[in-house]
């Protein structure tokens, strides 16, 4: 037995699922059929504000307990959704379209090892003691910053929950999660899960809507901080609203990351990173290295030996643990992609292959690879979200360099060579937060994960990411008396 699609009601705030059947009704598609799968509400503006009173009551009582009691309750979170793991991946694909073979391993998993990864940290996050002249001595105290706000993006539904709550909660905050209206069903489920590992009612509330819920999260006072997994342009937008009242920001934006692959790789595992960076979620991950530059004298080579592996993808019932490849995540993200297509073909690149409708209900396209692509067309300055992979011939170390830097992103970069000298001097000089060697798109929570650029603010997982959810007060201690000059 799944979890049915229909959630108990839209929201959760204080411990329980709320409904207001006044706000705009949102409808949830499953990408692959296009069918209608669950009907829910946008958060009214009263919903929003009980959401905020509840975490904001339940930050103090939550605040006022030891690191290692707050880690227990992220901890054993964490092994419920490892015990539940093939029902929330159901219901991830589903609400994503993404395929059972990935959600399965990727998302509630990848929530889980954060829930756990902060649950561990939670009793170690301590200040420090600070020696000073004549006795005198400081101390600092890590504290939390308050409410915190979540804004997720629709690709990594489960993930993006806990990779921003989990910090969050270990430092003693409180948080307010608004998933993407694309995909809002299983941030509930994270929020049900977190009630019963002990969370106090009100720690995490999920409150839904789209970018109007979002903007009255992110400017009301009561809240300290917003962590956005979204495009560059909302965060722009957020950024600047969260500055004008100078509350805390994380920005988890968009890229369009180089993948570098000299004429010494591997020849296979460069292949194999290109199509994990590229087609993994159909394209719908925002660190995929989209322009990747192969070395001219093995371009032919891969080109043959790409289009020879891509013949190997599953595209069907997403469901089916065969399935390695899955639809779009909706009608307007297809047509996006549809259209980045003709525009790479009417600029002159080559498509030599994929990029095809499905003539089938759902949101179907086939994985697309162009050749011949060159730094000035659009399909390879703008991020396109999709199975669009763009090959771009180079023949020198440092022209290559500066052609992958030449972009406003600087989210995630790769590069395949069997030369280490080579590879290590090369990532150095990318500019680039998330790096990979000899591999791509692998994110272990031990790892701190974010971009440079226009590609973001902050860091999300790792310890780097406790920084970005608490502050440091400093307490100076005189030990002698006090001179004062008069
Ligand atoms: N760096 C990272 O970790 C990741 C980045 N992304 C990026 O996310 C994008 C795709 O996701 P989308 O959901 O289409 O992004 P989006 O930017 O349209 O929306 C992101 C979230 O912000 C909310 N929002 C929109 N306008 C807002 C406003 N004015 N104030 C507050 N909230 C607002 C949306 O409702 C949604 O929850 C891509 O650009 C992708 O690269 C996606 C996954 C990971």
């Amino acid at each position: 037995m799944t979890y049915p699609t229909q959630p108990v009601a839209s929201h959760y705030v204080h411990g329980a699922y709320v409904e207001d059947s006044a706000g705009a009704p949102m409808e949830v598609n499953y990408p692959a059929t296009g069918e209608v799968i669950a009907t829910l509400h946008e958060a009214t503006p009263a919903i929003v504000d009980r959401a905020l009173d509840a975490a904001r009551e339940a930050q103090a009582e939550w605040a006022a307990l030891s690191g290692t009691e707050r880690g227990r309750v992220l901890r054993r979170a964490a092994d419920i959704i490892g015990a539940r793991n093939h029902d929330l991946s159901v219901l991830e694909t589903r609400d994503t379209g993404k395929p059972y073979q990935e959600t399965s391993v990727a998302d509630a998993t990848s929530g889980a090892d954060a829930l756990e990864y902060f649950g561990g940290l939670a009793g170690s996050l301590t200040g420090e003691h600070i020696p000073l002249p004549g006795g005198d001595w400081a101390y600092t105290m890590r504290e939390p910053l308050g409410v915190c706000v979540g804004l997720g993006a629709w690709n990594y539904p489960t993930q993006i929950a806990c990779w921003k709550a989990a910090p969050a909660l270990a430092c003693g905050n409180a948080m307010v999660f608004k998933p993407s209206e694309t995909t809002p069903l299983c941030a509930l489920k994270v929020a049900e899960i977190l009630t019963e590992a002990g969370a106090p009612p009100g720690l995490f509330n999920v409150v839904q809507g789209a970018g109007r819920v979002g903007a009255a999260l992110t400017t009301d006072p009561r809240v300290a901080k917003v962590s956005l997994t979204g495009s560059v342009p909302t965060g722009k937008r957020v950024y600047a609203a969260a500055a004008a009242e100078m509350k805390h920001v994380t920005m988890e934006l968009g890229g369009k990351s180089p993948l570098v692959i000299f004429e010494d790789a591997d020849l296979d595992d460069a292949v194999g990173g290109a199509i994990l960076g590229n087609f993994y979620s159909s394209g719908q991950v925002c660190s995929n290295g989209t322009r990747v530059f192969v070395h001219r004298s093995i371009r032919d080579t891969f080109l043959d030996r790409l289009a020879e592996r891509l013949q190997g993808a599953v595209i069907g019932d997403p469901l089916d643990p065969a399935t390695s490849f899955g639809p779009m995540v909706s009608e307007a993200q297809l047509q996006i992609v549809q259209s980045y297509i003709a525009k790479g073909v009417g600029e002159g690149a080559r498509l030599v292959t994929g990029g095809q409708r499905l003539d089938r209900p759902g949101y179907w396209i086939t994985p697309a690879v162009f050749a011949d692509v060159t730094d000035d067309m659009v399909i390879a300055r703008e991020e396109i979200f999709g199975p669009v992979m763009c090959v771009l011939d180079f023949d020198d170390e440092d022209e290559v360099i500066a052609r992958a830097n030449a972009t406003e992103y600087g989210l995630s970069a790769g590069v395949f060579t069997r030369d280490l000298r080579r590879g290590h001097r090369v990532i150095a000089a990318l500019q680039a937060g998330s790096c990979f060697l000899n591999s791509y798109n692998d994110a272990p929570v031990e790892l701190p994960f974010g971009g440079v650029k226009m590609s973001g603010v902050g860091r999300e997982n790792s310890k780097a990411a406790i920084e970005h959810y608490s502050q440091m007060k400093s307490v100076y201690v005189r030990m002698g008396r006090v001179e004062a000059p008069f």
